[in-house]
Order: C-alpha cells, then sequence, then structure tokens
C-alpha cells in the first residue's frame, strides 16, 4: 500500500506503509547511526519527531531483548529505505500505534533536509500536505508524555549507596543502568516536580536527563533548578545540558539539522582527547552567551565547533550535549558517571560526617 513522506513545503517521497498506517505530523529528523535502530525508536528525545534512518538497512538483527531504551517507541514514525525482518519490526510498530515508510529514497530526502533545515513533514496516504485541524502537542506536552507521572524507586544492595535523583523529562534506560552499575540508590522523578519535593528525598545528587522538544519550554522552571544545582553535585545530559546551561546565564538556539548518530566527534578542550560520541539533538547552547565566571567550556564539537559539554566555575554541575551512556554508539565517555558517582559520593561522606 502506498504512503508518502510529504514535507510542509510540498515535496513528496514515495514509498510503502509499514506499522500503522495512520497520518502524522512531526518535525522530520535524519539519525546516521549503522546500527542501534531499536534504541532510537525507543529514544524518548524523539517523542513529535519522524525519524529517517539513513544506514540503507533497517530490521536486519531483528529486535533484542533488553535492548529498548523505554518500554514503547515514542517517536512519531519512521522512514527507511529498505526494512528486513518487515514482519517483525512492522508489527511491533503496529501494536504501539506507530506508522512508518519503507522503500523511500532516503538519500535523496537527507539531501534535502541538509539543504534547506529540518522541517515539518507528514506520513500519509495521499501525496499532498494535509492542513491538519487539531492543535499539535507543544515542547511541554512531550515531555510530558514521557517522563514519568509519579516517583519510581530504584534500591541498591548496600544499604549506604548514594541516592541520585533521576529528573525525568523523557531519560533513556541506559543513563538508569550506567548509575545502577556504578552502585547508586535511584530515584526517578517527574520533570515539573518543585525543589522542595526534590529535597524531601534526601538526593546525594541530581542527574537532568535527556528529552523531547525545545529546551525554551522549560524556562519558568530555571530558577528552581539553579537553587538545586548550586546545592548539590549535578549532571546534565543533552536536554539536561541545555536547561541547567540556561539555568547560569546561557541561550540556546536550534541547529541547522542536528546531531543524530553514534560517531559525532567531541573534543575535550583542556586534554585535546577526542571521544566519538553518541548524538541526538536538535537545539545547541549559544557559546556566545557562556558567562565565563559561570562556565569552563570543556567539551567542542569536532565538526561544526558548536558547544558538547560544560562544568561550572564554582558548583559541582557537568553537563554534556552528547549521550555519554551511548546506546547506540561507542562507551568512549562512560567515564563521566564514574566522575559524577565520586562527586555524589564525595558529597556523601562530608553530609555523614556534618
Ligand atoms: N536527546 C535530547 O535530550 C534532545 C534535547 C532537545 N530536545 C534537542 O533536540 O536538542
Amino acid at each position: 500500500m502506498k504512503a508518502y513522506l510529504v514535507f510542509e513545503d510540498g515535496e513528496t517521497f514515495q514509498g510503502e506503509w509499514i506499522g500503522t498506517p495512520k497520518t502524522v505530523s512531526g518535525e522530520v529528523v535524519f539519525t546516521t547511526g549503522m546500527t542501534g535502530y531499536q534504541e532510537v525508536m525507543t529514544d524518548p528525545s524523539y517523542a513529535g519527531q519522524i525519524v529517517i534512518f539513513t544506514y540503507p538497512m533497517i530490521g536486519n538483527y531483528g529486535l533484542v531483548a533488553g535492548e529498548s531504551e523505554s518500554h514503547f517507541p515514542p517517536c512519531t514514525g519512521v522512514v527507511m529505505s529498505e526494512c528486513y525482518h518487515e514482519k517483525e519490526l512492522g508489527n511491533w510498530l503496529d501494536q504501539h500505534g506507530v506508522p512508518g515508510i519503507t522503500g523511500v529514497d532516503t538519500r535523496a530526502v537527507v539531501k534535502k533536509i541538509r539543504a534547506k533545515g529540518a522541517m515539518r513533514g507528514q506520513i500519509h496516504s495521499n501525496p499532498i500536505y494535509m492542513e491538519l485541524r487539531e492543535v499539535l502537542p507543544d515542547s511541554i506536552q512531550w515531555v510530558q508524555s514521557v517522563s514519568v507521572d509519579e516517583p519510581v524507586f530504584y534500591k541498591a544492595s548496600n544499604p549506604h549507596a548514594p541516592h541520585v535523583l533521576l529528573i525525568d523529562f523523557g531519560y533513556k534506560a541506559s543513563i538508569l543502568g550506567s548509575l545502577q552499575q556504578l552502585g547508586c540508590k535511584v530515584t526517578v522523578v517527574p520533570w515539573h516536580w518543585s525543589v522542595e519535593e526534590i529535597l524531601k528525598l534526601h538526593p546525594d545528587g541530581l542527574l537532568f536527563s535527556n528529552g523531547p522538544g525545545d529546551p525554551k519550554a522549560l524556562i519558568p522552571w530555571l530558577e528552581g533548578w539553579k537553587s538545586l544545582a548550586m546545592q548539590l553535585p549535578t549532571l546534565g545530559i543533552c536536554l539536561g545540558h541545555q536547561v541547567l546551561a540556561m539555568a547560569f546565564g546561557a541561550r540556546t538556539k536550534r541547529l541547522p539539522f542536528g546531531h543524530r548518530g553514534s560517531n559525532h566527534p567531541v573534543r575535550n578542550q583542556q586534554t585535546g582527547e577526542v571521544w566519538i560520541t553518541s548524538q541526538n539533538h536538535g537545539y545547541t547552547v549559544c557559546e556566545d552567551s557562556l558567562d565565563p565566571g559561570q562556565w569552563i567550556w570543556t567539551h567542542i564539537h569536532g565538526n561544526d565547533g558548536s558547544v558538547e559539554g560544560l562544568m561550572h566555575q564554582i558548583y559541582p554541575v557537568t553537563t554534556v550535549q552528547f549521550h555519554p551512556e551511548a546506546h547506540p554508539g561507542p562507551s568512549d565517555a562512560a567515564g563521566l558517571f564514574h566522575q559524577f558517582v565520586e562527586q555524589v559520593m564525595e558529597k556523601k561522606e562530608v553530609k555523614g560526617v556534618g
């Protein structure tokens, strides 16, 4: 059955339906990883987006138990050149109501996005862009749709384990897993929790997660997050990086077509070391908005020179635009979790003495 990827400028690309044959709209983005389609499709940061895979064959190693980053595929739709094991992937997408298209000339689509910048599109059964009557969800609604509603507690076997609060804008399971592997007790809390609600749980450290949408939508909450980051060791990943940077005075802007893939080079500006990192973001912190009295600009993107990591001058706050938890992608940056947990342990010991 024919399906179309229709851009808001009217250009269309033809393919065949896969998953649930229903019309959806979203920002059309592309990811360049050669593997990791399952992790990408289940990454909550893709909520509201139609994801194009540049690797020509998707589905070739099936769906692997334990490799998903959330319980369902939160992306709005998927577009691929060829789908192998089409039944398995198609049925799974259909079970979760996610539409997709296969047999699309993905190279041509990506060339278009690279030339014209990110734009909205639809997956549709007709080659026309439909003006939708319903109001599409905004960034806050996307975050709300993938964040927990109630706190979720993950115990540790050691009763003296450090307690990390994971502020959930749509966290990837691998972030929780990275903290648990290092022996942390973790509580995942709703993104909008107040300072008082958070401090009541007596955390030793905070991790601000990745998540969908425009970080500017979260400006009303920055003051509270700043006061928390001034009190506790804090790590921010992707959206978490963006909101913490803004909380301490920086601005964010949209990238022309984003960084999404498993091989983005990032240079540590202090040591010169280069990591190959996993990335998925459309916004970035504006370099010229970084107050040198607040932030040390630690990591820079090797391709376009954009801000990839920050460390606060005074408080133990570290933030990265890339994904140290990988999944998909290399774990060059996994040491950041060790550093963070060390800071959290130090804080816990100091508290214990006091
Ligand atoms: N993975 C993320 O946290 C993405 C952050 C933000 N939604 C962006 O696209 O830039």
